[in-house]
This record gives C-alpha cells, structure tokens and sequence, in this order.
C-alpha cells in the first residue's frame, strides 16, 4: 500500500510535465522506458541490496560484490538481456566492481588496439566473460607520465615471444630507500583478472619504441593461481567505508614473463617474426584510444553521480524546516507537517539555499546534455577513424579530456556541497552522501588527473591560436577562434537584466573571456625562449584559460539542446530557466575573468546576478518535480534524506535502530573497559 507522500504539495506546484521531463532526461523513449524497467528490476530484487555495504568488513564485502556480478550476469544471460539492457543493470545495481574494468576498459582496448584477426581470437572470450580482464597501465612511479613507465616488453626472435619484465628492485640513492617499480591501481587485478592488458616499453633488438599494450594471461584457468613469474595481489583499503573498496585496485609484477608474439596488440604496430618493427598508417596516439572512450563514458557518468546528491539534497530541502514564525508560513504544508510545523522555513526557501542548491541541479541538467553531445562526438570520431580520417581526433582527445576534467571536478565538490546542503544528517551514511562522495572522488584521479588533462587541452589551444591567421581554419568546439579578430574588440551589450536571457549575447561572452584568456596566455608565452619553461611557468594561467574554453562547451551544448524542438507543457521553459542559472552562476563565479577581460562592465555584472537571483524564484516551484524528472528509484538513491515520500524522521529513527551497535543496549567492551574506569572514579570520588 502506498503511504503518504509528504511532498505531494510540492509536486503540486509544477508548472510543466514532469513524464515529458523524463524522457528528455533519458534521452528518448526508448532510453527512458529501459531504465525504468531494469532500475525497479534491480529495485525490487533483495540480491541487490545495498544498505549494509557501510558496515561490512572488506572479505565480506569484497565476496558480496563476487556475489553480485556472477547474479547480475546469470540475469543477463538468462533474461538474455541487450548490450544496452545490461549496462543499465550494471548502472542500477550501482556498485564499483571488476566488471566495469572488464567491459569498460579491457574490451575496448582489444577493440580498439586489435588487428581484426586478434579480435577475433580474443573478444568472443571476453564477451561471453570466458576470460576476465583489466587494464593494467598504471605503475608504482608512473600514472599521469604514460611515456616513462618503465616495464619492457622485449622480443625474443629465437622463441618468437616477448619477454615482460618489471624492474623491481631499484634503489634510488638520492633518497636512501628502495623503490618498487611494479603495476599498482588496476581494477580488478588483484584477486579477480585472469588476464590484463599490460602497458610495457617495447625493445627489439636493443631499440625501444616506447609504450605498447599486450595481452597478458595472469591466472590459471584451472585453479586461479598465478602463473609463473606473475605476483598480484589487493593493493588495501580506499577511502570511505563500503565505497570503492568493492573494487579489487591491484599490484602486479611481472619476472620475465613469456608471452606470444601474437598477444601485442597490433593495429597500430606490429612486430614481425624477424624481429623488425613496422608502424601502421594510424597515428600513435591511438595507443590511447581507451582512455579517449573512458573519458567519454565518466563525462556522461558525472550528471548521474551528480543529479543523485542534488535529488537528495532538493527533497531533504524542502523537508527540513528551521527557524520561521509560529503563526503560520507563507507556503501551504501537508497535512503531517501543518500540524507539527507550521510556520517553519522549508530550508529550501532560504536564498542561501538555492544559491547553493539550483546551480548544482542546473549543472546535472548541463552535463547531461554535454554527455549526451559528447557522445555522439565521440562516434562521429570512431567512425572516421575506421576510414582511416584522422582529422577530428586532437579535437576529440582536447574534448574528452577538458570535459572529463570539468564534469569530475564539479561533481565531487558538487556531492560534498550537497551533504553540507543537508546539515548534521547528510554527515550519516544513511543520507547516501559520504559513500557517493568517496566512490567519486577518485574520478578525479583517475583516467587521467584533472589538472593533467586540463593542460592537454591548453596545449590544443596554444597550438590553435599559435595558428590563427595561417590560413588553417579552426572547426569545431574551436571554431570561435576564427572569430579571435572580433571577440578581443567586441563589448557586451547588456542593459537591462533580462538581455541576459539572450542567448547570441550569453554564447559571446563566454567565447570573448575563453578567447581572450587563450590569446593572452599564448602572448605571454611566446616571451619565454624556451617554449616548454614557457608552459612550466605559466601553467596555472593555462589551466584557467582550459577551464574556461571548457565552460564554454558546456554552455554552448546547453544553449544548442535548447534550440531542438522538445514537447511537454513547460519543459523547455523550465530547461531554459535551468540553463540561465548554469551560465548566469558560472558568470557570477568567475566574475573576476569577465572583468578583467572588459568584455562586461562591472554593472553588467550585477544585472547578471539579478537576473540569477529572479531564475532562483522560478526554479523554486519547480525544484522537486525537476529532481522526481531523474526517475530515480529509491533503491538507487540509497539515501532516507532523498526519499521519495519524504518521510525522512520515521525512517533515520528506525534505520538507527537497527545499527549494529544497538544490538545490545549494554555495549560490548563494557566489562573490559567501561566498568573497571567507572569504579576507579567512583572509588576516588568516595561515592
Ligand atoms: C555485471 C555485468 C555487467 C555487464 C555489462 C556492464 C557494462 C559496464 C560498463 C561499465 C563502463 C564503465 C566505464 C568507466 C569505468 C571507469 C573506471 C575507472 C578506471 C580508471 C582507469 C585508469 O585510470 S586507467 C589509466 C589512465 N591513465 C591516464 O589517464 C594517464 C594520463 N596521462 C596521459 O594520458 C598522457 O601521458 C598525457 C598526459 C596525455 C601525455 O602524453 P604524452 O606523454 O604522449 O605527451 P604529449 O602531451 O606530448 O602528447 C603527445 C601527443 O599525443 C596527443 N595525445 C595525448 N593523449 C591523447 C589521447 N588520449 N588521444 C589522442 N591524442 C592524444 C597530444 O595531444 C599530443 O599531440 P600533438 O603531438 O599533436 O600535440
Ligand atoms: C580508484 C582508482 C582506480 C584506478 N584504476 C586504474 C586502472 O584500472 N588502471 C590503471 O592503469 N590505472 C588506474 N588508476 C591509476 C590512475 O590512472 C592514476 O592514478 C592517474 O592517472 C593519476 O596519476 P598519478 O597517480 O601518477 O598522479 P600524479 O601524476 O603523481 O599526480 C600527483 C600530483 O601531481 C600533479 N601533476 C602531475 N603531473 C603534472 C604536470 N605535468 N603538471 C602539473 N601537475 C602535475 C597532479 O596534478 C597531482 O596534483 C586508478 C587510480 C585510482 C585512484
């Protein structure tokens, strides 16, 4: 029977249609209809519970994740589920595990690094989940500098195999200790892969090429073990209880292991059986070609971690009722609350709340429409390369990796924003947000850290301004750069607050203050002799000039969707309410930039926030029916505060009751350590 629903007056006050949002959330139909299938699926099956995750030791929680994949994969098969079907159970089910290494990273390199003939060797296997694999790339000394890793792969021609090797035992003398070179972070290398991808320098004949991937065989098919000349194991707990430790991050090192010549993967180059190495017509960059699709997946990812913590902090906002007078309030209250609270703020009323709340629930409607964008990008770019076009690929690299950066790093403060939106309950593991927070956090790190990659992408931008006026014209996410000539000269027009509503003039400001930042580092830069202490020393200025040229991606993407023809009573009204508050707080926020490149006068500045300020007020009646639009089950949000009853005191009560530690109501360890303490005091006290 279904209870009552606190914020049904809530819901009442939506002025669009909130199925039509849902769709538009999704994606389409289609997309919508399988996911609300496959999450009340995953919802209404205990197997997938998750609530205990926080209080298991690691065995257990590692054996429960073991449980879970092979269930989830029984499903797959049995239900004989799509390809699209199952990654959806897989996003539901919402726990790290070594799958999402296996299909996530270690299929794609056999597809994207694997002649055809390999393929067809290997992927069978990995489809029907008959070998396990990771990819194995990162070392003790080496994550972010892919060219210094330093295991080898050495072809031996008398046996036709490649020996890997890592140097172990290494000392370094400047620091008196003994470094270990070995693999260290791969998912799902310490207790599960039975085979990995392995980065390695590749030497024939005493000459190294450089980084190559190969196909490792770790474990025995028969009994698990390690084979020959293989030491794997966990490398130990991660942040957070529950949290990413369901993932078995591991340590590998390799003591001249043999492998077929066939196992490097050979699309971008190949060994012969004389030893001679041969480069294919494709780039070498392909090399990382996983990591290009990886990036992909976590930008589209981002909205998702991210619309989960702002859909529990949006309902536990309109929940939470603080301060106020006692004679009735302005909102009308349920029928519970009436009684109870009358006259109490929603907290979600308080100016300071939305300023902190609205921009975050407008960046998970903008990311997922960057990652949607960037999708499409991304198969657009694959198709090309599959004839052998080259052409967009730096722009794809630039693109995932800016969009990674950003999305990631706004997400994990976005989470942790969200918990500190929910007060001292959002700090309990029962609000979901300190398990959400550290599962994420890593996504920062992870497939290239985010400063990392924002330099990438401010080399791109070096290069292209370096470029303008060659004749070569920018396409593309950089296209604004043909433009440089006019956007440096051009000043906003803005006069009244609501011109801040128009999106020619939005779309302008930021490519003038991307353009100007760009063209500015690039001036400075060409001061240095030496271009690369150029970079060193003005790093930070580039970073920010990267960021900058990333926003306006997301800006732009926002501002495109908005032109499509989306159905629904409101909706676009609403998308394009959620948009102004996106740019108008990203405008707010980098005010300084906005300034400091005179493209806005200071008084333009304050017609923007007024103009966020009257967006937050046509939000608010809307904000949770824009949560309800994620269609989040509340299995998947994990989280009493996010409930979609709103039946929040009930729940944190008896959730707390049913702690571990209120098993008994006399603690263990009282006999040993609390009694004896007591008597002491009581005896001195002379009670
Ligand atoms: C239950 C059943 C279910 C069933 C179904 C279930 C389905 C489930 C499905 C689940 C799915 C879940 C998926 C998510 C999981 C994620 C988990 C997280 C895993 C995390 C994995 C990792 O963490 S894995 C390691 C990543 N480790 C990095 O990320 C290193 C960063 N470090 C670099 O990436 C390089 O080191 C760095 C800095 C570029 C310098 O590279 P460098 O030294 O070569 O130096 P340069 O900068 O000179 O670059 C030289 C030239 O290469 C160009 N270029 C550089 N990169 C390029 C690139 N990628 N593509 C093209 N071009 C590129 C550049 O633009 C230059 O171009 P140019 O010469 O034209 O200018
Ligand atoms: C949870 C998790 C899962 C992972 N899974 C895998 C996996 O499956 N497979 C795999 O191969 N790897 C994996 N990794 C490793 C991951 O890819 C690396 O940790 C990541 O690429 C960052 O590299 P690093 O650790 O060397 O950081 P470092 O490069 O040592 O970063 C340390 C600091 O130095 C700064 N820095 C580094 N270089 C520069 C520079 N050139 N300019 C300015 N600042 C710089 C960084 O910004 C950072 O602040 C995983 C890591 C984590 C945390």
């Amino acid at each position: 029977m279904a209870g009552v629903d606190y914020l049904a007056d809530e819901r009442n006050k939506a002025e669009f249609d909130v199925d039509s949002m849902k769709i538009v959330w999704a994606g389409s139909r289609h997309t919508f209809e399988v996911a609300d299938r496959i999450s009340k699926l995953v919802a209404n099956d205990p197997a997938f519970r998750k609530d205990d995750r926080p209080m298991l030791p690691r065995k257990e929680l590692f054996k429960n994740t073991l449980r879970k994949a092979a269930y989830a994969w029984k499903l797959i098969t049995e239900l004989r589920l799509s390809e699209e079907e199952a990654s959806k159970l897989r996003f539901f089910v919402d726990e790290p595990a070594y799958t999402d290494l296996h299909w996530g990273m270690f299929v794609p390199a056999l597809k994207g690094q694997c002649t055809d003939e390999q393929q067809s060797k290997w992927l069978p296997l990995a489809y029907k989940m008959q070998i396990i694999g990771c990819y194995a790339q990162t070392e003790l000394g080496h994550g972010s500098n892919v060219q210094g890793l330093e295991t080898t792969a050495t072809f031996d021609p008398q046996t036709d195999e490649f020996v890997i090797h890592s140097p172990t035992l290494t000392s370094s003398k400047c620091y008196h200790t003994v470094e270990v070179l070995c693999t260290w972070w791969p998912g799902g290398l310490g207790k599960v892969s039975t085979h990995a991808v392995v980065y390695a320098r590749l030497i024939t004949d005493g000459k190294d090429h450089g980084v190559h991937g190969f196909i490792v065989q770790l474990r025995s098919m028969e009994d698990h073990k390690p084979l020959p000349g293989i030491t794997v194991g966990d490398i130990g707990m991660k942040f957070g209880n529950g949290a990413y430790n369901t993932m078995d991050n591991g340590v590998l090192t390799l003591d001249h292991v043999r492998i077929p010549r066939d196992q490097m993967m050979m699309r971008v180059s190949q060994v012969t059986r004389e030893g001679k190495y041969k480069q294919s017509d494709v780039p070498r960059q392909l090399v990382y070609g996983t990591m290009v699709y990886v990036r992909q997946k976590i930008v589209a990812d981002a909205s998702c971690a991210l619309s989960k913590a702002v859909c529990i902090a949006t309902r536990y906002s309109a929940v939470r009722r603080q301060f106020g007078s006692q004679n009735g309030g302005p909102e009308t209250q349920s029928a519970h609350y009436r009684k109870s609270y009358t006259g109490l703020i929603q907290v979600i009323d308080y100016k300071t709340q939305q300023n902190r709340l609205f921009p975050l629930l407008a960046s998970a409607y903008a990311f997922r429409f960057v990652g949607e964008w960037l999708k499409w990008l991304y198969t657009d770019v694959t198709q090309r390369l599959a004839v052998n076009d080259f052409s967009t690929l730096p722009e794809a690299h630039a693109c995932t990796a800016g969009l990674k950066s950003l999305t990631t790093t706004a997400t994990a403060d976005g989470i942790e924003e969200c918990r500190k939106l929910c007060g001292g309950h959002g700090y309990l593991c029962t609000s979901g947000l300190p398990e959400l927070f550290a599962v994420y956090v890593p996504a920062c790190t992870y497939e290239g850290d985010n400063i990392v990659l924002l330099l990438q992408v401010a080399r791109f931008l070096m290069k292209t301004v370096s470029q303008i006026g060659s004749g070569k014209q920018p396409v593309g996410t950089i296209a604004y750069m043909g433009r440089v000539e006019h956007l440096l000269k051009s000043r906003c027009s803005v006069q009244r607050a609501e011109d801040w509503l128009n999106p020619s003039q939005v779309l302008e400001a930021f490519e003038a203050r991307a353009a100007r930042m760009s063209v500015s580092c690039a001036q400075n830069l060409s001061k240095f002799s030496n271009p690369e202490e150029g970079f060193a020393e003005l790093s930070a200025d580039l970073v920010e000039a990267a960021v900058a040229h990333c926003q306006l991606i997301v800006v732009s993407k926002f501002l495109d969707k908005l032109q499509q023809d989306i159905p629904g009573k409101g909706v676009k009204q609403l998308l394009q309410a959620v948009c102004g508050i996106y740019y108008l707080s990203l405008l707010h926020k980098h005010q300084g930039e906005f300034l400091a490149t005179s493209y806005i006068t200071p008084k333009q500045a304050a017609l923007a926030s007024d103009q966020l300020r009257a967006l937050y007020s046509k939000v608010r009646p809307n904000a949770i029916a824009l949560v309800d639009s994620f269609n989040y089950t509340d299995h998947f949000l994990g989280s009493i505060l996010g409930c979609y009853d709103g039946n929040v005191y009930p729940k944190l009560y008896e959730a707390a009751k049913k702690d571990p530690l209120n098993d008994t109501v006399v603690p263990d360890g009282y006999h040993e350590y609390l009694k004896p303490l007591l008597k002491q005091q009581l005896h001195s006290a002379k009670l």
